[in-house]
């Protein structure tokens, strides 16, 4: 059986007492209804309306000092992160930020320890998994997800099971996540059908959910925007590429915590990116939609972004609206016309992460954004996981 060992505290609704764990000084609050809770390790949706929960800090720090260290990974910013008793970490995060033209850098996601930005939240939620005792985690992926669950599963001593779309991976991705000892499950169909199988796993209390679902994950994701602010304060414009929309928000969400704590006075203009083919949130900002426009058969060439049921869309609209953000999309072949460009900059990075570049492009030639701004692109994953993509 693929599931030898079923979690108490998740059998009984992830019911785990918020303090015990670290999560004490968190509410939960609802972006549609407004409904306010107490935080729990393993239960994400509004109890009154089902839309997933933001964690805020019921208290932000007046005096806090924010330093980056190498040795404790993520965990340099645990004043502002879950605190729980034992840490899990893999020396996550402090990428670098590196000039690529006048007013422009990439924050080089790709550096993390499995190679994407994705080990940030991982580290944070495979410690509250280890916390709250499960010993399986589940994760729907494109692949990045998975390989970081992968590592940080096997690092905790946990089985991690990865649901993925057939045929649908990058090489490398895949790799990683035999290679750590994952119980890998392969979905007929797209992303969004293997996250809908994840969900009912965890939803059966056969595994915990590290899918950004989880919001203890995207607490971890928020510290791109730390590390940012500690080499150029508040750049004006941030770009990041959208799949299942979670990074946007986080990211958002780091800086909007730095204001409310007093250490900048403005947010950065959120930018997300999606691909022609595979542009549902695009559509719903676009068309002012209050229900999300879903993609039924995302397509791009940008595998990590082939999603047509974001599940965080509405945080992430709140980040692009609360910014004075906007959508855009670009196309397949602008997408590797940038990564090639980058490429001769030095830097490798995937086709979903390129986006970034082929938006900056776009809305310079738009007058959208001018350099003489400072804009950052979130460079999201290392070009090494997906070979197949160069020809
Ligand atoms: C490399 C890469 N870039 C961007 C994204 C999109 O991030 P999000 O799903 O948080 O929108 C993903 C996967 O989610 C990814 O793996
Ligand atoms: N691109 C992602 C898709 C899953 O997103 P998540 O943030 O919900 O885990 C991946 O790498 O699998």
């Amino acid at each position: 059986m693929l599931i030898n060992k079923l979690s108490k505290s998740l059998r009984a609704g992830g019911g785990c007492g918020g303090n015990r764990i670290g999560l004490g000084k968190y509410v939960f609050k609802c972006p549609k209804c407004g409904y306010e809770t107490q935080p729990e390790a393993g239960k994400f949706t509004c109890p009154r309306c089902g839309s997933l929960m933001e964690a805020i800090l019921a208290e932000l720090p007046k005096d806090i000092k924010l330093r980056y260290r190498r040795r404790l990974g993520v965990w340099s910013y645990s004043q502002l992160l879950p605190e729980p008793k034992n840490r899990v970490t893999l020396n996550e995060g402090g990428t670098p930020l590196i000039r690529i033209s006048k007013g422009l850098f990439g924050k080089f996601e790709g550096l993390n320890p499995t190679g994407s930005f994705k080990d940030r939240g991982m580290a944070i939620g495979v410690s509250l998994a280890k916390a709250i005792g499960v010993s399986n985690i589940v994760v729907a992926s494109t692949g990045n997800t998975a390989a970081s669950a992968s590592a940080y599963g096997a690092r905790a001593g946990l089985r991690a099971i990865v649901l993925l779309p057939s045929g649908k991976v990058a090489r490398g991705k895949l790799a990683q996540s035999i290679i750590h000892g994952a119980s890998i499950m392969s979905i007929d169909g797209y992303f969004d059908d293997a996250l809908t199988e994840a969900m009912n796993m965890f939803k059966a209390g056969k595994a915990y959910s590290l899918n950004s679902i989880n919001a203890w994950r995207l607490e971890g994701q928020k510290s791109i925007a730390y590390e940012i602010y500690e080499d150029i304060k508040v750049p004006d414009n941030v770009i990041v590429p959208v799949g299942n929309a979670g990074n946007i928000y986080a990211i958002w969400k780091g800086f909007w915590e730095l204001m409310q704590i007093g250490l900048i006075d403005k947010v950065p203009r959120m930018i997300g990116v999606q691909a022609e083919g595979a542009s549902p949130l695009y559509e719903t900002w676009r068309r002012g939609s209050s229900e999300l426009i879903e993609v039924k058969e995302p397509k791009t060439v940008a595998s990590a972004i082939r999603i047509g049921k974001p599940v965080n869309w509405l945080k992430a609209l709140k980040a692009v609206n609360n910014s004075g953000g906007l959508l855009v999309t670009v196309n397949d072949n602008e997408i590797m016309i940038a990564r090639g460009r980058l490429a001769r900059r030095g830097i490798f990075v995937e086709p979903a992460s390129a986006s970034t570049y082929a938006a900056y492009i776009k809305l310079i030639r738009n007058s959208v954004i001018s350099n003489d701004e400072r804009t950052v692109l979130v460079l999201t994953g290392h070009g090494l996981k997906d070979p197949d993509s160069v020809k």
